[in-house]
């Protein structure tokens, strides 16, 4: 008997970060029946900062995320949808109305020492009958035995998987083992893992993360997301069935989906470059990137400088203003580089 794994899909959530937030609602349906077809479980659609995030400080949506959910929820019959949600952000009501639009699972995400800010989402996500995940983001700020306090208390609302999130693809792959595998030793519920390429270790992360009994592992086709993107989905696809896993997703259908939809609407490809690495190096959120290229641009400074300095002041989520104010300070301080 093969070991079972569920490959999550985020290029119609994380993704967006990378689109600045512009899916359109033929592309999203493309992908959806492109899923459906390859026989992925569950994928997530919703604005890249989760439910309610389309604001000026993130980004605004070029569509409602709602009608994009609806849309994603009538091309599919056995894929099932997620939305994320960052409490703070999106409110009680977004995700009543994510659950009316078709979504079947929701995902809490909180910073990874602020799990005791999602109770109340925890519960009406169980009331509500959608799978319901504790999502612990910038897992690499955090020492291992607080990850498993914190993991513990979105157990204790009733979270059904909590996940390992590298926000900012920092973690090494002895750290995701060590990570993944105390949730394991701690936990009774399932335990996931989220990638991002920066340090070109997603891959490497992931193998980590189910080798230590994760049974939940996020991708994102040709790896649209934030930053350098996430694990790529159809080269999961493939690994993990030579390595002797299960993920119920069809090699082929699932590489047309990638390379004959979502290859020819992405801005960009997503490379490793000299800011994305930079995240990665020092530790920052992988959906700043966008924001520090265009601040570096506006104040002609170093992207990389505003990133180390950003890494050393442990910026989070939510602090996308200070990329400007540290640039505005490089000027001030005369560090123009370029
Ligand atoms: C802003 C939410 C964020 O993009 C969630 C996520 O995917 C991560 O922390 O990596
Ligand atoms: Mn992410």
């Amino acid at each position: 008997m093969k070991q079972e794994i569920t490959l999550l899909d985020v290029t119609l959530r994380d993704g967006s970060h990378s689109m600045r937030h512009a899916f359109t609602e033929e592309q999203v349906r493309q992908v959806a029946r492109g899923f459906e077809q390859a026989g992925v479980k569950y994928f997530e659609v919703s604005h890249g900062d989760g439910l309610g995030g389309s604001s000026l400080q993130y980004g605004f949506s070029t569509v409602d995320e709602l009608k994009l959910i609806e849309a994603a929820s009538e091309e599919c019959k056995n894929a099932n949808i997620s939305v994320l949600i960052l409490p703070g952000i999106g409110l009680k009501e977004d995700m009543e109305d994510a659950k009316r639009a078709g979504a079947k699972m929701v995902r809490v995400a909180t910073h990874v020492t602020e799990a005791d800010v999602a109770k109340q989402h925890i519960h009406l996500g169980r009331n509500l009958g959608l799978k319901t995940v504790g999502f612990l983001m910038m897992a690499h700020m955090a020492p291992t035995a607080t990850l498993v306090q914190q993991a513990k208390l979105f157990e204790s609302y009733g979270a059904e998987i909590v996940y390992v999130t590298d926000s900012a693809g920092a973690l090494l792959p002895h750290e995701v083992k060590e990570k993944v595998s105390a949730l394991k030793e701690n936990l009774s519920c399932e335990v996931g893992f989220h990638a991002h390429n920066n340090l070109s270790l997603a891959m490497a992360n992931s193998m980590a993360a189910v080798e230590a009994g994760a049974t939940y592992i996020d991708g994102s086709l040709r790896c649209l997301g934030a930053g350098s993107g996430n694990t790529q989905t159809e080269v999961m696809v493939a690994v993990f069935e030579r390595l002797g896993y299960e993920s119920g997703i069809k090699l082929f259908p699932i590489m047309d989906v990638a390379n004959e939809v979502v290859a020819k609407f992405m801005p960009r490809p997503q490379e490793i470059t000299g800011s994305s690495l930079m995240m990665g190096y020092s530790g920052v959120y992988s959906s700043f990137l966008l924001f520090t290229q265009e601040a570096a641009k506006r104040y002609n400074v170093d992207e990389r400088d505003i990133l180390l300095q950003l890494g050393k002041m442990q910026a989070v989520g939510g602090q996308e203003d200070l990329i400007y104010e540290v640039a505005r300070e490089l000027v001030a301080k005369n560090v123009i580089t370029k």
